[in-house]
């Protein structure tokens, strides 16, 4: 092959030569006569040149594709340059080819993928992944990063950032939904939620269905927007509700936005050589919007004490430590993670955006699996309504530990986590415990969230919504790890408590006001098989009809 590779080199120089004005060769008779042959030439150049060109790609990929091979980790056969990629195209959901993988090699606790090149190590054994997710996180702390482009927006959001920077900005964040300000929160949620309820009334009195989806987007993104920002977006009245539209277009796939999406996050030096912007137009909406409430903030000197005002809080207390600093001998620490107005915004727009469409997804799910389970529906509003008995009215305590409640939306999670996949990128050479396995930093680690979630071995009957494996007597049978709609460990999701109580809260207004009844012919809930998020295709119909008030 060296042998091919060399003559094949020398031809190539002789045909650039030809096109080099220093070596051609004046253009005389002789000459001309020599070049009537020339196009069959480099046809026959070009051919070879291909040919050589692809044995390289198909050798490179040989190798590559050996990785877990070598390493005595299984792995479903690839096909050359694609690895498992391809499954992506030819599958009905982009976490269907990982399922089929977990299915044949799950058992054995750990597997590989091959991501174009790249080597993938899924984790199908929950103490392993305990380990990495939680007591060796300092070595996992990162994950790959969905659109690497300095200065974007969508690169500067905590859910792309790396190592200290990340560290930093979490633990600025975090206090957004400690308990104290759930509590004050708990008041604009309910606000919200009895719109919601409003607005699902006014549709039945219309004798229209209720689009489920599309409700309660409304609801969440009003609700993250008055909570976080004091933002009154009135998506729920209003007929065109353009933030939750700009949001669900940013979630919502053409198949053209779908192989964006994967070039983006999985080719991001060809996205972005190809001159391709990670931020899209309904990124530009939002940055407006919030660029506005942070200058309207600043004029009125008024503190709600929300997210908002955390992060502008933070970036003074920075900006001061900056500047009163005369002789630069600031920690590089602090000096290294000074939020700038670019850094503010950034996470903003990801609040505004990420809080819309993962719970509402979650409220569509389980309006649908409620109106099928009339039983389960029956018991939980008695539940409520029992609740609102003793206290006089839904409070915060109440619905935090409702027992079915909160079992009934954990099953939903369960069955339709919104995030199929999560990962990890190790960032330390590590050894996996129990392995000759060492991961060496870049390399990625998944772990398949809906696998787990719908194992036979984790779960009897997972097919089924069974509110009652999570209720407290339950609770002992599921295996740590393989229950985590939220991720788990340090970089799980932040609002995870703020999506729990904003889902909560609307489920039980909702089914103290109104029966949720399956709609013939809508019986299944349909997915959405162009978006790495669960969510119901099309909306999630349902009928609703109000419950006659004592
Ligand atoms: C039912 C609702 C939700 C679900 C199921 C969900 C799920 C997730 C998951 C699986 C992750 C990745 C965790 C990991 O890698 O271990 C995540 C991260 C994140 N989520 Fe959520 N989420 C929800 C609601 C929200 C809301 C309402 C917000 C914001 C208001 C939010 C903001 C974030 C952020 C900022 C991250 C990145 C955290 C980091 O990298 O440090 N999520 N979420």
């Amino acid at each position: 092959m060296f042998k091919a590779i060399f003559i094949h080199r020398v031809q190539l120089l002789k045909l650039l030569c030809q096109f080099h004005p220093h070596c051609s060769p004046p253009l005389n008779k002789t000459t001309t006569e020599q070049t009537k042959g020339q196009p069959t030439k480099m046809l026959e150049t070009t051919l070879l040149l291909l040919v050589l060109v692809l044995v390289c790609v198909l050798w490179y990929s040989r190798g590559r594709h050996s990785y877990w091979a070598n390493k005595g980790i299984p792995s479903a056969p690839t096909i050359p340059v694609f690895g498992h990629m391809h499954q992506l195209f030819v599958c009905k959901y982009p976490w269907e080819a990982m399922d089929r993988a977990y299915k044949k090699y799950g058992r054995e606790g750990l597997f590989g993928r091959y991501e174009m090149f790249n080597p993938v190590l899924i984790v199908t054994d929950p103490d392993i992944l305990k380990q990495i997710m939680v007591k060796d996180f300092d070595n996992f702390t990162d994950r790959r990063k969905f659109g690497d482009q300095p200065g974007s927006i969508m690169t500067s959001m905590l859910s792309n950032m790396d190592g200290e920077e990340w560290k930093t900005l979490r633990s600025i964040m975090t206090p957004t939904f400690s308990s104290g300000k759930m509590k004050r929160m708990f008041g604009l949620v309910c606000t919200n939620a009895d719109s919601l309820v409003a607005s699902c009334l006014n549709d039945a009195q219309n004798n229209l269905l209720v689009d489920m989806k599309d409700k309660c987007g409304r609801f969440t993104m009003d609700t993250i927007a008055s909570c976080a920002f004091g933002i009154e977006p009135n998506s729920m009245t209003d007929e065109k509700p353009v933030f939750a539209q700009k949001a669900d277009n940013f979630f919502s796939m053409s198949p053209y936005k779908f192989a964006r999406f994967i070039m983006m996050f999985m080719l991001p030096k060809l996205f972005n050589a190809l001159g391709l912007k990670v931020d899209t137009a309904d990124i530009d909406f939002f940055r407006d919007v919030v660029e506005k409430t942070i200058r309207s903030r600043q004029q009125n000197d008024r503190q709600r004490g929300d997210f908002l005002d955390l992060m502008l809080n933070a970036r003074e207390t920075n900006t001061e430590e900056k500047t009163t600093n005369q002789d630069e001998k600031l920690s590089t620490k602090s000096a290294k993670h000074v939020l700038t107005d670019h850094t503010v915004l950034a996470q903003c727009i990801m609040f505004l955006i990420a809080g819309y469409d993962t719970t509402a997804s979650t409220l569509a799910f389980a309006s649908q699996l409620l109106a099928r389970d009339v039983k389960v529906q029956q018991q939980l509003r008695e539940e409520i309504q029992e609740m609102v008995k003793e206290e006089g009215e839904l409070t915060y305590q109440g619905v935090m530990e409702a027992k079915l409640l909160d079992a009934c939306i954990n099953e939903t999670l369960r069955m339709y986590p919104p995030g199929a996949l999560g990962e990890r990128k190790c960032t330390r050479p590590y050894k996996v415990p129990g392995t000759e396995v060492t991961l060496m930093p870049g390399d990625l680690v998944q772990f398949p969230i809906w696998s787990f979630h719908r194992d036979p071995h984790h779960w009897t009957d997972p097919e089924t919504f069974k509110p009652q494996r999570f209720l407290p007597d339950n609770k002992a049978n599921i295996t740590p790890f393989t229950f985590m709609p939220f991720g788990m460990g340090p970089r799980n999701c932040i609002a995870m408590r703020f999506a729990l109580m904003e889902a909560k809260v609307a489920l039980a207004k909702l089914l103290l006001c109104v029966e949720l009844q399956v709609v013939p012919g809508n019986e299944h809930i349909i997915l959405d098989g162009n978006t790495f998020l669960l969510r119901p295709k099309d909306g999630q119909k349902i009928r609703v009809t109000p419950i006659k008030q004592e």
